[in-house]
């Protein structure tokens, strides 16, 4: 349920469209400070950006990031993207807060936003940058034809550190765990994969669609994604992919993610999943994954162990948030 703005609240949120009055909550608000924000978009995963470069924390809170991301009391999005000051060799560091308010480590469409976002108000050229992020530097790079490749760095494959307490059935605590058996509350069981982009996902592939013909999806996600999202197998809560396998260059996939519910895409779930599929042994290392919102390539590179991501991440509108 959205938080509810009372309207007895000494501060309301209001939003108010570049220069007009329309979109204010009402008419008193009392707006003490104004902030520009400029709405994104990857592959229909949508975020609230902010340049907020001069100051070293957010200026925004976890919870009015909450309230921003309603669609009806606020401006709508399923995550809040600050740009903050850089740390270390990077040009600037990311920070996001889920549309629940809580944080996580990384977000793959929300950097690729972020990085176009960024190189559209220094006005900077196509190129390759390091963002320092929770989950380690990124590099981001965004191409003359719009699209960003991201360098999203190495898989974590060890189950301690996803976190989650499922394990193979090796026996071997260091193994990845694959295929493991998943029962939820409802009774259903999962055979689940379970990776870390710097933030958990725990892959089901099945063998249902997850797609009707027109695209809508068809998996229950309203009511399977959140017995995985909370479960107990997952101390820090997950990201929870469900796909289909179309070809060994090809997955359909649903996600319900962490702190944000059904989303139309999710940049480090299509990364894990491709990870899932190629330990499952069921796609190749460059695969394509086909998302609600739309489709991102991802490679698992052999060299260096790495993983490439290539999307769009796209303007929608500008606005400014009266806080
Ligand atoms: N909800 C995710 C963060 C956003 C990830 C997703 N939007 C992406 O594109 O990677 C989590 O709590 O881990």
């Amino acid at each position: 349920m959205p938080p509810a703005l009372r309207l007895t609240q000494p501060k309301r949120l209001a939003v108010a469209s570049a220069g007009s009055k329309r979109g204010m909550v009402r008419a008193t608000a009392t707006a003490t400070s104004k902030v520009p924000f400029s709405k994104f978009q990857g592959c229909g995963n949508d975020f609230i950006l902010i340049d907020n470069r001069t100051t070293e924390e957010p200026c925004v809170s976890p919870k009015q990031a909450a309230k921003l991301c309603d669609r009806n009391f606020g401006v709508g999005g399923d995550g809040v993207i600050f740009a903050l000051p850089p740390v270390g060799d990077t040009e600037y560091t990311m920070r996001i807060y889920n549309s629940d308010g809580s944080e996580p480590e990384m977000c793959g469409n929300g950097i690729r936003c972020l990085a176009k976002f960024v190189s559209e108000i220094d006005n900077a050229p196509p190129g390759k940058c390091r963002v320092h992020t929770l989950a380690g530097v990124m590099v981001p790079e965004v191409r003359d034809d719009g699209l960003v490749t991201v360098d999203m760095g190495e898989p974590i494959l060890v189950p301690a550190d996803v976190p989650t307490t499922l394990r193979s059935d090796n026996g071997d605590d260091s193994a990845p765990a694959v295929r493991a058996p998943l029962t939820l509350p409802d009774g259903q069981t999962f055979a689940v994969t379970c990776v870390s982009m710097g933030n958990p996902h725990c892959i089901a592939f099945v063998d249902d669609e997850v797609y009707n013909k027109d695209g809508s999806v068809c998996f229950d996600l309203a009511g399977t994604g959140p017995q995985v999202e909370g479960n107990a197998a997952f101390p820090a809560r997950t990201n929870a992919e469900f796909a289909k396998v179309r070809n060994r260059a090809l997955i359909d996939m649903v996600v319900y993610e962490r702190g944000a519910g059904p989303t139309l895409a999710c940049g480090t779930g299509a990364c894990a999943t491709v990870v899932a599929g190629v330990l499952e042994g069921v796609c190749d290392r460059v695969c394509d994954v086909r998302l609600p919102g739309g489709t991102l390539s991802i490679e698992w590179r052999e060299s260096d162990n790495r993983i490439y991501m290539t999307g769009p991440g796209d303007r929608v509108f500008g606005g400014e948030l009266a806080l």
